[in-house]
């Protein structure tokens, strides 16, 4: 439940469960149809999800998953590419001009590092009250007045509305970082990693006066976060990304506690366990995501998935030799994608070293301690014969083809898994094949 349900009177009061924004297949895609760059980072790649009023949905994933583009475009500082953002029924994205300056009002974004999102050059109160100055609120004197109680309501001193942020502390900035982004009354605010720049014994502070504030004015939050613990503690519901799309959404507590994508459970498991008498049961994470302008044809997770479905002609192979294979994938899947490296070209032409080692070198380092049985080894003899002959993308787009599944074919849909509308997006979850967490991944086997 949402936590602004919970409380007095004097709060103001939301209905429960009400949506306040609807997203349809968002994109946001960069550097988008250039004369230069014809091949866009997709940083939010058809993202749809929905945030209640009055609740705070925790947004985590590694870094450059595409969270902060993806909270931008929310609040519209980032132009979707494609797909709708509906703000109480209103799709946001088509707004412009008048329209969406008006709009503005309604959502605000807080930054992650305080000492750089103010401007050092504006005293405390300046800063507070330009977004009241751009809306022309009220009248200057109630402008004035107004950051005065904004001061108050984050727990700094009418004093400090003529200083200058470089004056005061990390967790102080952040303050009026906050002040400012409640100026205008929004009903939804972006917490970009809040709490990520400032000591621990800060953090807990400033996350506390988020709460106190949303219960204050029944404000909704989308929370950024690196940091798992902060987001179960303070999130009612957490959405998982991973390279521009989400891959699980659900209450909070119950996705900590019983992860079902295999995105997920990888995640929670780099966390290290207190009790260190617990199973060891770590999901290692192989390699890097994707590059973002490069994604992978069908789930998001394949080249790195430890519970990938394996095609039905390579079951009874051995796990080990099965991770290798999937390994000697990810090398010639890098490789295709650095054919694009004009340095790399550039060095090759002049017969210098690139960073890529020698395929037959690879294949050894790889495959030696295994007796590779015939029916795989004439499909890596085969790929890296087109290596040989610098055809890196067809020995990939061949590997695909014969050791691929539906996990590399096709993007899954949004399966829901639990009976309050989790869901996950996992091919897994297709009564075909065993679930993710009842699935032993390869890794720990
Ligand atoms: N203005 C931009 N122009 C081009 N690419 C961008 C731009 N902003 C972000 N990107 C790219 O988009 C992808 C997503 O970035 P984004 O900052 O949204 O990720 P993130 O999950 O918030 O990362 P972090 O946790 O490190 O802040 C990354 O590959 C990033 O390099």
């Amino acid at each position: 439940m949402s936590k602004v349900q919970q409380t007095e009177s004097e709060s103001v009061s939301v209905s429960e469960g009400e949506t306040l924004v609807q997203v349809n297949n968002l994109k946001t895609y960069y550097g988008e149809g250039g004369l230069i760059d014809s091949n866009p980072v997709k940083a939010v790649d058809g993202v749809s999800l929905n945030i209640k009023r009055g609740e705070t949905l925790g947004l985590v994933g590694e870094s450059g998953c595409g969270k902060s583009t993806l909270g931008r475009t929310l609040i519209q500082l980032e132009n979707a590419t494609d797909g709708e953002v509906l703000f109480d029924g209103t799709d946001i994205t088509q707004l412009s001009g008048t329209e969406l300056k008006n709009w503005r009002r309604n959502s605000q974004m807080v930054f992650q590092d305080p000492e750089s999102s103010l401007n050092d050059r504006m005293t405390v109160g300046e800063i507070i009250r330009e977004p009241l100055d751009v809306h022309d609120w009220e009248t200057p004197r109630e402008r004035r007045q107004h950051v005065r109680e904004l001061l108050d309501v984050v727990g700094l001193q009418p004093e400090h509305y003529y200083r200058y942020p470089h004056q005061f502390s990390g967790g102080q900035r952040q303050r009026i970082g906050i002040a400012r982004a409640l100026a205008l009354e929004p009903e939804f605010i972006v917490l970009d990693e809040p709490v990520s720049a400032l000591d621990v014994s800060v953090q807990a502070q400033i996350l506390n006066l988020l709460e106190d504030l949303q219960e204050e004015f029944g404000l909704t939050y989308l929370f950024i976060a690196h940091d798992l613990s902060v987001v179960r503690h303070i999130c009612d519901r957490v959405a998982v990304m991973y390279l521009g799309h989400i891959m699980e959404l659900g209450e909070a507590e119950e996705l900590f506690e019983n992860p079902k994508n295999p995105y997920t459970i990888s995640l929670l498991s780099a966390i290290p366990d207190p009790d260190p008498t617990a199973k060891g049961d770590r999901v290692t994470l192989r390699g890097t995501p994707p590059s973002p302008r490069d994604p992978p044809k069908g789930c998001p997770f394949s080249t790195r998935c430890p519970m990938k479905i394996r095609p039905e002609e390579f079951q009874h192979i051995d796990d080990d030799l099965w991770v290798a294979v999937e390994v000697f994938r990810e090398v010639v899947r890098e490789r295709s994608r650095a054919e694009r490296s004009m340095t790399d070209q550039v060095k090759e032409i002049l017969g210098m070293e690139t960073r890529f080692s020698d395929i037959g070198e690879i294949r050894h380092e790889l495959f030696a301690e295994f007796d590779v049985p015939r029916e795989v080894e004439k499909h890596i003899d085969e790929a890296a014969g087109y290596i040989e002959n610098n055809s890196d993308k067809q020995a990939r787009n061949y590997l695909r083809d014969v050791f691929g599944s539906v996990c590399d074919a096709e993007n899954p849909d949004d399966n829901v898994v639990s009976n309050t509308g989790r869901f996950s997006h996992c091919h897994r979850h297709l009564d075909d094949y065993e679930e993710p967490d009842e699935f032993t991944p390869y890794t720990m086997r």
